[in-house]
């Protein structure tokens, strides 16, 4: 009995003392008020620009909410956002991202500054060369042609009309063409997603890296949903009965993702090592692997500092990291682009006219990346697409400095969230924002609306495959106009995405038919 009237004291004490610290904090912003150990978690509906975008209607442009006992400081701003992108911290000691063992490791997530900036440059390096981007033209195309084959195949309508799910089947295609960007390594997901879709009418798949790798698609998800869980949910939450099932199923996917990444390193290292002739390959994993060793590819990389090998767990973690940011958003892109067109026929016109004249009357032509940049108004179209339909809609940084927001003052390892839909979307921003005109974008366009477009986020950690996602977009955009007309299935409801970290469209139906 004494035992439990302790107890109650020690939880009215321990509550009494939260909310007098809360209600006598410094620097107090407007916000919901939280509950002791969990915040303002259980409020969360799942959809952080969602989140936000209610917060916001509420509280303003400034607000707070609390992670757990952390205080976030949310942003809807680009003027209160602006200098924070320039800081190279995501996170600041966060436990969840530490239980999932992302928050010094790969780049996306990494907070370790030195690990961080060090993985950093060697991808850079790779990934940003004109090279990579000419390149990704020419796979592009080669994946379309295979997709295009198979599609041929399906016959769900009537004679060459197809109904496809063209968000399942881009995921594959982004995902693929990634990982032989990055590895020249095959998976053939889009065979393997064609077999299952259609196991009437099966095609035999070659010899491949990953076996059934269309699934693998389904665990790369399950890592953003990982992301997300372990870094909003408290400790305490997570390991409750009833979530901690929840834990141990993302920490099991990502153990299991992590030993098909292993085993491909571990197989090309050996390669590598056992090689008697000069490294001809120049792809991001073998420039990895040969990092401070007899074989580097590499140029100045490495300094003082960094002397040692490469880990197969620390490449692991970057290619994971590069599989992640370049499959769902590229994906996500093409489909917001589509849907976008679908409902402005005016603007799909004009783009087509575009590529006629740019590409020429041989449909069956090779594209090259000199016309690909000559695509001006599929590249507004991109843009256009991209300012309603973030794929990443809010920006996580922590301030590495002490910083001052308007007004208010914030001591450095600040958590803030911004709100990037929101800046997308500002009246004070935009002409007219909800409208879908690419025209903003074309025609001596106000160079303020960069300042505040953010599709690839901004600053030191702004998205190092921005180069590789605007050329295989507008590959595949020119490649899918140019020979298809295409048609929204649903032309009523809005794009269907499940946020998870970032918006992973799903369950997209379009029909395609060759254009006369
Ligand atoms: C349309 C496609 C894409 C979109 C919309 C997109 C968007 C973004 C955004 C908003 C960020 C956060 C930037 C910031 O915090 O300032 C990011 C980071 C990142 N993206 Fe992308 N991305 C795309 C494609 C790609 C591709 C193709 C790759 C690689 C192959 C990639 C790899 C990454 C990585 C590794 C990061 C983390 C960078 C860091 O924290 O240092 N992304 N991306």
């Amino acid at each position: 009995m004494n035992y439990f009237l302790l107890s109650i004291i020690g939880l009215v004490t321990y509550i009494a003392i939260f909310y007098y610290r809360y209600f006598t904090r410094q620097n107090p912003l407007p916000g919901p008020i939280p509950l002791p150990i969990v915040g303002n978690v259980l409020q969360y509906t799942g959809d952080a620009g969602k989140f936000m975008e209610g917060l916001r209607l509420i509280y303003g442009d400034m607000f707070e909410i609390y992670l757990g006992t952390k205080r976030v400081v949310c942003l809807c701003r680009s003027e209160m956002a602006g200098k924070l992108f320039n800081s190279p911290l995501r996170t600041y000691s966060n436990d969840g991202l530490d239980e999932f063992g992302v928050s010094s490791k790969g780049v996306l997530l990494n907070s370790n500054y030195d690990s961080w900036s060090y993985h950093r440059r060697i991808l850079q390096k790779t990934i940003s060369s004109p090279q990579f981007t000419k390149e990704t033209v020419e796979s592009t195309q080669a994946l379309f042609r295979e997709m295009e084959g198979l599609w041929k195949r399906i016959d769900n309508i009537d004679g060459d009309v197809k109904k496809i799910d063209f968000a399942g089947w881009l995921s594959q295609f982004t995902f693929e063409n990634t990982l032989f960007s990055l590895t020249t390594l095959r998976a053939h997901n889009l065979i393997n997603y064609y077999n299952a879709t259609n196991p009437q009418n099966k095609v035999v798949v070659p010899e491949g890296t990953i076996p059934n790798s269309h699934s693998f698609i389904e665990s790369l998800k399950m890592i953003f949903e990982g992301a997300h869980f372990f870094l909003l949910t408290p400790k305490l939450l997570r390991n409750s009965p009833g979530i901690s099932g929840t834990r141990d199923r993302l920490l099991k996917n990502k153990a299991w993702m992590s030993n098909i990444l292993l085993k491909l390193i571990s197989e090309r290292r050996t390669q590598v090592e056992n090689s008697n002739e000069k490294i001809d390959s120049n792809d991001l994993l073998t420039r990895f692997l040969t990092v401070n060793t007899d074989k580097d590819i590499n140029k100045n990389i490495a300094d003082d500092k960094h002397t040692e090998k490469i880990s197969d767990d620390d490449i692991k973690a970057t290619i994971a990291d590069l599989l992640l940011g370049g499959t769902f958003t590229t994906a996500g892109m093409l489909s917001a682009i589509v849907y976008y067109l679908g409902h402005n026929p005016k603007e799909q016109k004009r783009m087509v006219q575009e590529l006629d004249d740019v590409l020429g009357s041989d449909r069956d032509s090779n594209i090259t990346l000199d016309q690909v940049n000559k695509l001006e108004y599929t590249d507004a179209v991109f843009k256009e697409a991209s300012r309603l339909f973030p794929n990443i809609p809010v920006n996580i940084r922590a301030n590495a400095e002490p910083s001052e927001i308007a007004g208010h003052r914030f001591p450095a390892k600040t958590q803030f969230m911004i709100d990037i839909e929101a800046i997308h979307r500002s009246p004070d921003y935009w002409n007219d924002p909800d409208t879908f005109n690419p025209d903003r974008w074309t025609n001596n366009p106000d160079p303020k609306q960069f300042n505040n477009y953010y599709q690839f986020g901004g600053g030191v950690r702004v998205c190092p495959g921005r180069k590789m996602a605007l050329a295989e977009v507008k590959t595949i955009v020119a490649l899918l106009y140019r020979n298809y007309d295409i048609e929204l299935v649903d032309k009523v409801s809005p794009l269907n995405y499940k946020y998870d970290f970032i918006k992973i469209v799903q369950e997209f139906e379009i029909k395609i038919k060759p254009r006369n």
